[in-house]
């Protein structure tokens, strides 16, 4: 493919005007359509996006991606909401469509779904690092502080952190964190995975999250802080790149920088 030919949906948002003007300043690629709410999706709206990029909000981002795919299209998101749930009818939808291919005449790769819950490079990280320190604390929470304008909570990015922290605890045997509450448990935020996420929104914040590890005598404290929306754009533009060479469903970012 000489020329990447994308489609953004949510264009008119916050991450949705910066995914278009970083399309626009990128190499090889080429904006082909602007998308919000109210516009249809379809292989006419998209005009022949190669990939369509999703910035919308967590209603209407699994129907988003199945327009997309069904519009021949591979698909980077970046909207929150999902779950075990909406992700395994993309893997579905995602291995009818390519079997279908597969046995046609259409000798390109198959679709491609990405679905990052953060495409900061210090997120990325940070989320990585934590996963490898889990199986060694005896303690781990999560907070995570954003933008008071921020309709979902826990953030799509702690969700991905505590279920990583969850599944290293659960490979090393760890019991879970101990925790002598007995009254008050709304002060002590959400349980995600076993791991309690604490959620922060004051404006002057963007996207931040803290991932605290505790033993006897120490603790670990890992950090990101994405001041501002532009840290997400280099990430999204290897997602863009990537996604057309990796048939299936990929979830997170490290896969593409091949950190997992
Ligand atoms: N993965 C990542 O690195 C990041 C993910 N996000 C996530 O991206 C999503 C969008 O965030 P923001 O841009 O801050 O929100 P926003 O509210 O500024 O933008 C959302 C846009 O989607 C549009 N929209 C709503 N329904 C639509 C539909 N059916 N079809 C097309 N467009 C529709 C809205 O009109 C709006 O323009 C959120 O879920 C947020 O959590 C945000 C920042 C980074
Ligand atoms: O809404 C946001 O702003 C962000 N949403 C994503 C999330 O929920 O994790 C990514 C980043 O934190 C910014």
């Amino acid at each position: 493919m000489t020329e990447i030919k994308v489609a953004v949906l949510g264009a008119a948002g916050r991450m949705g005007t910066q995914t278009c003007a970083a399309v626009e300043a990128a190499g090889g690629l080429s904006l082909v359509a602007r998308l919000d709410k109210d516009d249809v999706i379809d292989a006419g709206s998209l005009a022949g996006a190669d990939v369509v990029v999703d910035f919308t909000i967590p209603a209407t981002t699994e129907a988003n991606v199945h327009a997309a795919l069904d519009a021949g299209a591979h698909v980077v998101v970046g909207t929150t909401g999902w779950d075990d749930a909406s992700r395994g009818r993309v893997a579905e939808h995602l291995e009818r469509l390519n079997a279908a291919r597969a046995g046609g005449s259409d000798q390109t790769p198959g679709l491609g779904v990405l679905i990052a819950p953060n495409f900061g490079l210090s997120a990325v990280l940070a989320m990585t690092f934590a996963a490898k320190a889990a199986r060694y604390f005896e303690s781990a929470e999560v907070i995570e502080l954003h933008h008071p304008d921020k309709v979902d909570a826990p953030s799509g990015t702690a969700r991905h952190t505590a279920a990583a922290i969850s599944a290293a605890r659960a490979e090393a045997g760890l019991a879970p964190s101990p925790d002598a509450t007995e009254t008050g448990w709304e002060a002590r935020g959400a349980d995600v995975d076993g791991v309690r996420v604490h959620a922060v929104r004051l404006r002057g914040l963007v996207a931040h999250e803290e991932i605290l590890l505790g033993n006897p005598g120490e603790q670990l404290v890992i950090r990101q802080d994405s001041f501002d929306r532009s840290s997400f754009m280099p990430g999204v533009l290897v997602a863009v790149r990537a996604v057309v060479s990796r048939p299936g469903l990929t979830v997170g970012l490290e896969h593409v920088l091949d950190l997992a």
